[in-house]
C-alpha cells in the first residue's frame, strides 16, 4: 500500500520552505522523509534540500528562472523532490497562512469561501499572504486530488484575553476586526508542545517565547496559551525586524505623508521593505553580516534590536505576573549566542542568569542552575506543525467518508 505523504509549504515573503512527511494512520508523529527551501526568490535564489534523513544536504544557485516568483520555486522544489520519490502523491498539501483575521482560530480544509476569506485579508500581510495563497493556487494545480489545508500564524493568540486583543480605538473598529493578532502562532504552538514533553512545570508557568528570525516577535504564554504578543494587526508592529520598522508612533505617517508628500504605498513599503535591521544600518537585513560588520551604524542597529528586546521582556513578563522561563527560537535566537547574551545581560533583577558556556555551545538549557527563570533554545519547527493538521484533518475526513 502507498504511505500517506503530506507536503507542507510556508511561504515567507522572499522564501519557500518546503518538507515531505509520512502521515500513516495512528497515533504517531508524522515523520519527516524530505526538506528543503529556496531562498532569495526573485533576486539570486539558492536551494537547501536534504532529500532523505539518510542523505547528505544538498545546496546550489538557481537560475533565476528557477525562483523568479514562488510558483516557481513550487515547480523547482517539486522537481528536486521527485529525483528522490518519483512516485510520491501528496495527498494533503500544508500551507502556512499568516493571516486569519478573526475567523480562523484553528486549521481548516481550504475551500473558496476559504480561499476568497484569505484574499480579503491580504492587505493586512503583503508580504506574506498573497506569497501563501499562490502557493496554495500553485499546489492545487501541481496536485489537484490532494486535500489543501490551511494553518494560521493567528490562530494560536486567537483566544488571548480581550484586553490584549484591541486597540484604544472607537469601538466600530473592533467589530470591523481591527484587532491585536499577533503572529507567528506556528512556531509558539511548536514551542509550547515541547515543553509539555520536555518541562511540563514550565509549561503551566509563565513563559516568554522570543521568536527571533528575520519576522521576530514574542510572545507572553501561561499554562500554555498565549496571553499578549508584540506583534498586533499586522506583522509589522513589536520588535524591529530585518527589514520591518517595529513599533512606530503613528505619527510619523502622518509626517511622511504631509511634510514629505509621500504617498502611504510608498509609506508602506518605506516600513515593510526598507527599515529594521537594513534601514538602520544602510548595510544588511542579514544579522549574520551586521555582526561582522565593525561599523557604528551596524552597531546601532543591533543595539536597537536589543534594547527593544529586553525592553518587550519586561512588559511581558509584567502580562504574565512574573517569569519562569525565557526561550529564544528563530534563525537569530537559536544561532546568535551574542545577541541571546546581549538580551540576558543584567537581567538578574527579572531571574535571569545566563551560563555563558551553555550559550556559546547554544545548549537547550543556557541558564544557571541558580538563576530563578529557566532560559532555553529550542529549535522551532513550524513544519511539524502544519503536517500534524494535515494529519489530523485528513483523518477527520476519511472518518466523515466512511460515515
Ligand atoms: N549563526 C547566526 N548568527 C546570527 N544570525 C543568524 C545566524 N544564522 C541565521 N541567522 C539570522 O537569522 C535570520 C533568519 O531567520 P529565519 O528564522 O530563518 O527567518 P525567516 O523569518 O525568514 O523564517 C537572519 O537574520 C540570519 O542572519
Ligand atoms: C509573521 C512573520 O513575520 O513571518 P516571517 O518571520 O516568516 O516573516
Ligand atoms: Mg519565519
Amino acid at each position: 500500500m502507498v504511505r500517506p505523504v503530506a507536503l507542507t509549504l510556508n511561504a515567507g515573503s522572499s522564501s519557500l520552505k518546503f518538507s515531505l512527511y509520512d502521515i500513516a494512520q495512528g497515533p504517531a508523529e508524522p515523520t519527516l522523509m524530505a526538506v528543503g527551501q529556496v531562498d532569495s526568490i526573485g533576486g539570486k535564489p539558492k536551494l537547501k534540500a536534504t532529500l532523505s534523513p539518510a542523505s547528505p544536504a544538498i545546496t546550489r544557485e538557481l537560475t533565476a528562472s528557477e525562483a523568479s516568483n514562488h510558483t516557481s520555486a513550487l515547480a523547482t522544489a517539486l522537481g528536486v523532490l521527485r529525483t528522490q520519490y518519483p512516485e510520491a502523491r501528496a495527498c494533503v498539501v500544508g500551507h502556512r497562512v499568516v493571516h486569519g483575521g478573526p475567523h480562523f482560530s484553528a486549521p481548516v480544509v481550504v475551500t473558496e469561501a476559504v480561499m476568497n476569506e484569505m484574499r480579503d485579508l491580504s492587505p493586512f500581510a503583503p508580504i506574506h499572504q498573497p506569497h501563501n495563497l499562490a502557493g496554495i493556487e500553485a499546489a492545487q494545480a501541481a496536485f489537484p486530488e490532494a486535500l489543501q489545508v490551511a494553518c494560521f500564524d493567528t490562530a494560536f493568540h486567537r483566544a488571548h484575553p480581550k484586553v490584549n486583543d484591541t486597540f484604544a480605538l472607537p469601538r466600530e473598529y473592533y467589530d470591523k476586526g481591527v484587532r491585536r493578532y499577533g503572529f507567528h502562532g506556528l512556531s509558539y504552538e511548536y514551542i509550547t508542545g515541547e515543553l509539555k514533553t520536555i518541562a511540563p512545570l514550565l509549561h503551566d508557568g509563565r513563559v516568554v517565547v522570543a521568536h527571533l528570525g528575520n519576522g521576530a516577535s514574542m510572545c507572553a504564554i501561561l499554562g500554555g496559551r498565549s496571553v499578549a504578543s508584540t506583534m498586533g494587526f499586522t506583522a509589522l508592529d513589536g520588535l524591529p525586524m530585518g527589514t520591518r520598522c517595529g513599533q512606530i508612533d503613528p505619527g510619523v505617517i502622518f509626517y511622511m505623508v504631509q511634510q514629505e508628500g509621500k504617498t502611504i504605498d510608498e509609506v508602506r513599503d518605506l516600513f515593510y521593505y526598507k527599515s529594521g535591521l537594513l534601514g538602520m544600518s544602510g548595510i544588511s537585513n542579514d544579522m549574520r553580516t551586521l555582526e561582522a560588520a565593525d561599523v557604528p551604524e551596524a552597531h546601532e542597529a543591533i543595539d536597537y534590536f536589543v534594547f527593544r528586546i529586553r525592553r518587550e521582556l519586561g512588559g511581558l513578563a509584567a502580562a504574565l505576573g512574573g517569569l519562569d522561563a525565557l526561550i529564544f527560537c528563530g534563525g537569530i535566537g537559536e544561532n546568535s549566542r551574542k545577541i541571546r547574551r546581549r538580551i540576558c545581560e543584567g537581567m538578574s533583577w527579572i531571574g535571569l542568569e545566563l551560563d555563558h558556556d551553555q550559550n556559546d555551545v547554544s545548549a537547550r538549557v543556557i541558564s544557571t542552575e541558580f538563576s530563578r527563570a529557566r532560559i532555553m533554545v529550542i529549535p522551532t519547527n513550524e513544519e511539524l506543525v502544519i503536517a500534524r493538521a494535515c494529519k489530523s484533518l485528513l483523518a477527520r475526513q476519511h472518518a466523515q467518508a466512511a460515515e
